[in-house]
C-alpha cells in the first residue's frame, strides 16, 4: 500500500492571488490576517502583499459638478377671476348687436333678452372651477354636460401658486414677480406673460387700473423704492404692441413713439423701438397710461375693452456700478412683460368682419405660442428630437424665441373665469397649460445673461440710433456707462498697456500690407507699360518699313512714270521732227479735222448722223471758219523732204473710207473754207520737197479719186502716205496746241452725259494714255507689216528702232495688264464706248491702215513711192 500512494513533496514555493474572488472581499484586518501564512519555517521567503500600502493611498476623490445651473420647472400661475365682475360684461353682451341681422318682435326680442339674462346670472353664480390648495383647482363640468357625458370633473395641479378670486393684484406680484425681480436686478433678465381666454382679466393682472395698479406697475414702484438697492441703475421703458394687418400680416406699433409709430421687423429684431429712460414713478406711471391710451381695443360680446393685439413691456436695467450686496458687476437685464390678446371663440365673442379677423390673428398667436411651449417639453422629454421651429410662424413668438426655447427664465401667469358658461374656455385653457408645468429651464443665467447682453443691447441701440432720435441726454448716459464701462475693464484687468502694445502691431500690420498692395500694384502697372512700351516699338518698325516700301513704291511708280513719259516723247518726238516744220501751217486743218473728227465721233457715238447732218455740217463749217479766222498759218506750207509733191493736209480725211459721204462732205468743207479764207495769202497747195518732179495734187478732185476703184496704185501709195503724214501731223499739232486738260475737257464734251462721270474716274485710272497707247501699238504693227513686206519686196533696211517702240509696248501692255484688271466691267464698256469716241486720229489711222494694207497688198509700189516710203521712214526715226 505504501508502495501504490507515496505522499507528494511539499512545494517550496507559495502563489498568491492577486485578483480575490468578490465574495473573498473583506476587511484589511481579515484579508491580513487570511493572507498571513501558517507560521511554517519555508514561509519567510514569500513577500506579503503590500494591501496596507495600497490602502493607504489617498486618491483623489472627483469634484462634484458644479451647480451651474439649477434645474426648475416653469412657473405657471392661475389666477381666477370672480364672479361678480362679469356682471358688467353680461351687461355689455346685451346690449350687443344680435347675430341674426333679421328683423324681430321687439316685445318677443325682450322677452328673450331677459329670459337669457335671468338663466345666465343663475348660471353665474354656480362656479365650474374651485380651489383646492394653493397649487391645484378642480373643473368641473356645467350640469348639462355632466348629463351628457360628454366631460367630468378634473383636477390640475401643480401649479406654483394658485390665485383665488378674492385675491389682490399685491399678492399676485408678491408672488409671481418679486423673485423674477430680485433675479432682475442681480441682472438676470426675465419674462411673465399672461395668458388666457378674452375677459379673463389678463390686462387687469398686467396693467390693473389707478386704484388697482397691476404686475407693471408694482414692479416701477418696487424699482423706484428708496429702499430698493437699484440706486446703481439706469431703467429705461419701451412698449409696443403686434397685431394683425387685416389678417394678412402682423405689424408692431411702438406705444411710445411719437407721430408714425409703426416699427420695423426683421426676424427677432424690431427697429426703431423708442426706449425712454425712466428716472422716477411719475415718468413711468405716465408712459404707461400713455401707453394704454394708444393700445388698440374693441368691444366685443366678451370684454367692453377687449385687447385686440400683443402688448410687450420692456424694463431696461442698465448697468451704473457695482453691485453692494452681490460685489460683482452686475449687467444689463431686461424684464419683459407681456399681456396676449385673449383666446376667442367665435360662439362667445359673436365677432364679425374686422374683429372676426383680429380674433383669428389673436387666436393664431395664442397656438403657436402654447406650440412652441409644447414643442419645447417634447424636447426636454426626448432630447433626440430636435426642437421644432414653431417660434418662425409668429412675430410674438420669435420676439420671444429665446425664452420660448428654455433659454431664458419666464414664467405664465394663467387667468380664467369661474362661470360654468366660460367652463370650455377654462378646460381648454387648463389642458393645453398644464402640461407646461413640466417644462424644465436651467437657470444657466450666467450663460444666458451674457447672450442676452450682447444681443439686447445692441438691438436697443440701434433702435434709437436709427428711429428714435434719442435725446441728447439719453446719448449721453449711454456713451458715459460705456465709456466707464470700458475704463474699469481696462483698469481692473490691467491690459491697458497690452491693449496699446497690440494697437501698434496692428497698425504696423496695417501699413505693411499697404505696402505691400502698393508695391504689387506698381509692379503690375510698371509690367503694363513695359508690355506697351514693346507694342510701341514693334509698330514703329512696322511704320518705318511701310515708309520703305512706300518709297520704293514711288520710286517704283516715277521710274514707270518717266518711262512712259520717255516712250510718250519718243513717240512724240519722232513725229514732231516731221510735223515741227509744218505744225503752224497744218495746226488749223489739224484743229478743223479734230472738229470734224470729233463731231463725226459723236455722231457714232450718238448713231444721229443721218437723222441731222445739217446741223452737222453747219457746225463743222462754223469751227473751220472760226479756226481758219484765228489761225495765222498759210494752209499750203513745203514740206521739207517731201519734194515737190504736194500734199494736202486734208486729204488725211479721206481714210473715212466708212462713211464716205461725210468723207466727201468734210473734204468739201475744208477745202471749202480754204478756199473761202481769202485772208490767208498762202496757197492751199503744199510743195513737199525731196519728191522732184513727181507732184502729187492732194486736192479735193484728187480725193474724191480715191474712192474711185480705177484709181492708180501710185496714186494710192501717195494717198496711203499721206495719210499717215497727216496723223502724225495731226497728233503734234493736237499734242502742241491743246494741253492734257484741254483735250480732257474736249473728251468731256464729246462724251454723254452719263458717261463723263465715268470718265472722270477713267482718267484717275490713267485710261486714257492706255486707250492712246492702243492705235500706237496697232500702228506701230502696221507698221513692222509694212517694213517686212516692203523687205520682202524691196529688200529695203529696216532701222531698228521700227522694233523697239512694239517691243516697249508690249511692256507697257504686260504692265498695265494688272490695272486693267481693276476695271470693273462697267469700265471696260465705257473704255470700249470711249474708244468708238475718241480720238482724233484714232479712228482714221487704222482704217487707213487697212485701206493702206489693202493697197498695198494689192498692188505694187512704184519707184516713185518706194523713195518716198525711204524719205519718211528716214525722217520719221531719225
Ligand atoms: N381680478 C379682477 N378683479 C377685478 N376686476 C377684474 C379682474 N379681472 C378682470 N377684471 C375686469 O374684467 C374686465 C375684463 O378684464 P380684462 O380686460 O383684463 O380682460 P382680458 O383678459 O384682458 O380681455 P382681453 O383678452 O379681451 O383683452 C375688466 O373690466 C377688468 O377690470
Amino acid at each position: 500500500m505504501e508502495e501504490l500512494s507515496p505522499m507528494p513533496p511539499c512545494p517550496s514555493t507559495v502563489t498568491v492571488r492577486r485578483n480575490p474572488p468578490r465574495k473573498a472581499r473583506a476587511t484589511p484586518y481579515t484579508t491580513t490576517a487570511a493572507a498571513k501564512p501558517p507560521p511554517s519555517e519555508n514561509t519567510h521567503d514569500v513577500p506579503s502583499f503590500p494591501i496596507d500600502e495600497i490602502l493607504s493611498i489617498h486618491i483623489p476623490q472627483p469634484e462634484p459638478p458644479p451647480k451651474s445651473s439649477v434645474s426648475e420647472s416653469l412657473k405657471i400661475f392661475l389666477r381666477i377671476k370672480p364672479l361678480r365682475i362679469s356682471n358688467k360684461v353680461t351687461a355689455a353682451a346685451v346690449k350687443s348687436r344680435p347675430r341674426n341681422v333679421w328683423p324681430q318682435n321687439p316685445t318677443k326680442k325682450h322677452n328673450n333678452n331677459m329670459a337669457k339674462e335671468s338663466s345666465r346670472s343663475k348660471k353665474r353664480e354656480e362656479a365650474c372651477i374651485t380651489l383646492n390648495d394653493s397649487y391645484s383647482v378642480t373643473l368641473t363640468p356645467p350640469q348639462a354636460l355632466q348629463e351628457l357625458k360628454r366631460s367630468k370633473t378634473e383636477v390640475f395641479e401643480g401649479f406654483s401658486h394658485v390665485f383665488p378670486p378674492n385675491c389682490s393684484q399685491s399678492d399676485v406680484y408678491g408672488k409671481m414677480v418679486q423673485p423674477l425681480l430680485e433675479d432682475f436686478i442681480n441682472g438676470k433678465s426675465g419674462m411673465l406673460a399672461a395668458l388666457g381666454p378674452s375677459g379673463s382679466g389678463k390686462t387687469h393682472t398686467v396693467f390693473g387700473t389707478p386704484k388697482d395698479p397691476g404686475l407693471v406697475p408694482l414692479t416701477l414702484r418696487q424699482l423706484f423704492n428708496k429702499t430698493s438697492p437699484v440706486s446703481f441703475r439706469s431703467f429705461y421703458l419701451s412698449i409696443f404692441e403686434i397685431c394683425s394687418e387685416r389678417g394678412k400680416g402682423e405689424k408692431a406699433y411702438d406705444l411710445l413713439g411719437d407721430g408714425s409709430s409703426e416699427l420695423s421687423v426683421q426676424q427677432s429684431t424690431i427697429r426703431g423701438l423708442k426706449e425712454v429712460p425712466i428716472h422716477n414713478l411719475e415718468e413711468a406711471e405716465s408712459l404707461i397710461g400713455q401707453a394704454m391710451l394708444k393700445r388698440a381695443t374693441a368691444t366685443t360680446n366678451s370684454n367692453s375693452q377687449s385687447s385686440r393685439s400683443q402688448c410687450i413691456i420692456n424694463i431696461r436695467a442698465a448697468f451704473d456700478g457695482v453691485s453692494n450686496e452681490t460685489k460683482m458687476q452686475s449687467s444689463d437685464a431686461m424684464l419683459t412683460i407681456v399681456d396676449l390678446a385673449g383666446a376667442e371663440r367665435e360662439k362667445r365673442t359673436g365677432n364679425q368682419g374686422e374683429r372676426l379677423v383680429e380674433s383669428n390673428f389673436i387666436n393664431n398667436t395664442s397656438m403657436v405660442f402654447g406650440q412652441c411651449l409644447r414643442s419645447l417639453l417634447e424636447y426636454q422629454k426626448n432630447r433626440k428630437k430636435g426642437l421644432q421651429k414653431h417660434h418662425q410662424n409668429s412675430l410674438l413668438t420669435r420676439y420671444l424665441r429665446d425664452y420660448l426655447e428654455g433659454k431664458k427664465r419666464m414664467a405664465l401667469i394663467i387667468t380664467v373665469k369661474a362661470g360654468e358658461e366660460d367652463y370650455l374656455d377654462t378646460s381648454y385653457l387648463l389642458k393645453q397649460a398644464s402640461p407646461y408645468m413640466k417644462i424644465k429651464f436651467d437657470n444657466t443665467e450666467e450663460v444666458c445673461n451674457k447672450r442676452q447682453l450682447k444681443t439686447f443691447p445692441r438691438v436697443e441701440k440701434n433702435k434709437k440710433m436709427k428711429l428714435s432720435a434719442p435725446k441728447t441726454s439719453q446719448i449721453a448716459e449711454i456713451v458715459a456707462g460705456e465709456k466707464k464701462e470700458i475704463a474699469e475693464k481696462v483698469s481692473s484687468e490691467g491690459k491697458k498697456a497690452d491693449q496699446t502694445e497690440k494697437l501698434s502691431p496692428k497698425l504696423e500690420d496695417n501699413n505693411e500690407r499697404e505696402h505691400i498692395i502698393m508695391r504689387n500694384f506698381a509692379k503690375a502697372v510698371w509690367s503694363v507699360l513695359k508690355q506697351y512700351n514693346e507694342k510701341l516699338k514693334v509698330a514703329e518698325g512696322d511704320i518705318c518699313s511701310l515708309k520703305e516700301s512706300l518709297a520704293n513704291e514711288q520710286l517704283k511708280s516715277q521710274g514707270l512714270e518717266k518711262e512712259l513719259i520717255s516712250l510718250k516723247s519718243s513717240c512724240l518726238f519722232s513725229n514732231s521732227n516731221l510735223a515741227e516744220p509744218c505744225l503752224p501751217e497744218v495746226g488749223a486743218l489739224v484743229h478743223a479735222k479734230e472738229e470734224l473728227d470729233s463731231d463725226t465721233s459723236l455722231a457714232h457715238a450718238n448713231r444721229n448722223l443721218d437723222d441731222d447732218p445739217f446741223n452737222l455740217i453747219e457746225s463743222r463749217r462754223e469751227v473751220t471758219a472760226e479756226e481758219c479766222n484765228e489761225s495765222p498759218v498759210p494752209n499750203k506750207k513745203l514740206v521739207p523732204g517731201l519734194g515737190k509733191e504736194e500734199i494736202s493736209c486734208d486729204e488725211q480725211k479721206c481714210g473715212k473710207q466708212d462713211n464716205p459721204c461725210n468723207l466727201m462732205d468734210s473734204r468739201k468743207e475744208v477745202t471749202g473754207t480754204a478756199e473761202e479764207c481769202n485772208e490767208s495769202p498762202v496757197p492751199n497747195k503744199i510743195v513737199v520737197p525731196g519728191l522732184g518732179s513727181e507732184a502729187i495734187c492732194c486736192d479735193e478732185q484728187e480725193c474724191g479719186k480715191k474712192g474711185d476703184p480705177t484709181a492708180s496704185p501710185e496714186q494710192v501709195e501717195v494717198s496711203l502716205i499721206n495719210d499717215r503724214l497727216s496723223n502724225i501731223q495731226t497728233k503734234s499739232a493736237v499734242s502742241r496746241r491743246f494741253s492734257d486738260s484741254v483735250k480732257q475737257e474736249r473728251l468731256r464734251r464729246l462724251l454723254p452725259d452719263s458717261s463723263r462721270v465715268l470718265a472722270e474716274e477713267m482718267d484717275d485710272l490713267d485710261i486714257k494714255d492706255k486707250q492712246i497707247d492702243k492705235p500706237q501699238v496697232k500702228l506701230a504693227e502696221t507698221r513692222d507689216q509694212e517694213k517686212s513686206e516692203s523687205t520682202e519686196s524691196r529688200e529695203i533696211e529696216i532701222p531698228a528702232r521700227e522694233t523697239e517702240p512694239a517691243s516697249t509696248k508690249k511692256q507697257k501692255k504686260e504692265q498695265k495688264k494688272p490695272r486693267r484688271r481693276l476695271q470693273p466691267a462697267s469700265s471696260v464698256l465705257l473704255t470700249r464706248e470711249i474708244n468708238t469716241l475718241e480720238i482724233e486720229d484714232d479712228v482714221a489711222e487704222p482704217k487707213g491702215t487697212r485701206g493702206g494694207k489693202k493697197s498695198t497688198m494689192a498692188q505694187p509700189r512704184s519707184q516713185g513711192s518706194v523713195t518716198l516710203l525711204r524719205l519718211l521712214t528716214n525722217n520719221l526715226h531719225l
